[in-house]
């Protein structure tokens, strides 16, 4: 029988679904890969913001990811939201038994602007979890916290990818220029090349979870046996669809559109018979 490819993620929520752990398994459902999650933090929040916030116990945490990682097969995982030490600290440690690649989404502030991680966590997250990463996908402000190195260029969003992978010991660094300029430019670092992935700018208000979208869809296409290039190459049309097709729900920055490349493939089927 063939296996279906099989996803995680390790991140939190959003009521709202359009960020965190209901963004990632939406992706996941639309690409085809079976979703899996483990509950880091309970984040009310929605379009206009983050609300409140409540951890999940350290235990708890624990018992979800032995729970799943002890039954499931995973192919590929990813981790988004971890707000504190000692959560990153039970991930790492039960993540560093798991063969397969791992897609760091470095999460610190949600797009409301909302502090979603500890001071302490980003330098924990930096020195301990990020070299166990197969990818991570800083946007410029997280490249910029992690590198130390203001950016403010295409050649600086290169530089940032070189740190990370050489000197901070992640495999490979995807730098997303979402807000650098007109196009939106995002360069992938794997050790030896530079590989860029460029799209349209969407002018839309309609962001909130395009990060986790995102790295969950390179996720995705990893757990189904895609290389890096390829998987980061198919999500950028994924995420790029997912904002096009956007339906401007409530009142803040709303979601993107999950179903974007079945909406644009309609489309042309529809304009085409
Ligand atoms: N308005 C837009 N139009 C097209 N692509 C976009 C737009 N905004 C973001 N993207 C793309 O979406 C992907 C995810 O970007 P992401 O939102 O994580 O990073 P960012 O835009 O740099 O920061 P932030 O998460 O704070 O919005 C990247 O490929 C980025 O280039
Ligand atoms: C649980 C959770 N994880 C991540 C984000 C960041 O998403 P964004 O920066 O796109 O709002 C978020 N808002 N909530």
């Amino acid at each position: 029988m063939t296996q279906v490819p099989c996803a995680l993620t390790i991140a939190g929520t959003d009521p709202s679904g359009g960020a965190g752990i209901h963004a990632d398994l939406k992706t996941f459902q639309e690409l085809q890969s079976y979703g899996m999650s483990v509950i880091t933090s309970v984040v009310a929040q929605n379009t206009t913001g983050v609300q409140a916030i409540h951890h999940i116990p350290l235990d708890m945490i624990e018992q979800q990811l032995e729970s799943v990682i002890s039954d499931m097969p995973i192919h590929a995982f990813k981790t988004g939201m971890l707000a504190t030490v000692d959560m990153m600290r039970i991930i790492a440690n039960q993540i560093s038994n798991l063969d397969a690649p791992y897609v760091m989404d470095p999460v610190m502030v949600a797009t409301s602007g909302d502090t979603l991680i500890e001071s302490t966590a980003r330098d924990f997250l930096r020195e301990q979890l990020l070299p166990l990463t197969s990818v991570v996908t800083p946007n410029i402000p997280e490249a910029e916290y992690l590198t130390g190195e203001k950016i403010t260029s295409l050649e600086d969003m290169k530089k940032a990818a070189t740190i990370i992978v050489h000197e901070l010991g992640a495999k490979a660094a995807l730098i997303k220029g979402g807000h650098l300029q007109e196009e939106a430019i995002d360069f992938l670092y794997d050790g030896e090349r530079f590989y860029s992935f460029a799209a349209e700018r969407i002018p839309s208000k309609n962001t909130h979870g395009t990060g986790c979208t995102y790295s969950a869809a390179i996720t995705a296409y990893l757990s189904k046996g895609d290389s890096l290039v390829a998987a980061v190459e198919k999500a950028k049309h994924f995420i790029t669809l997912a904002i096009k097709h956007a339906s401007n729900l409530g009142a803040g920055n709303g979601p993107t559109n999950h179903w974007g490349i079945r909406e644009e493939k309609n489309r042309y089927e529809h304009a085409n018979n």
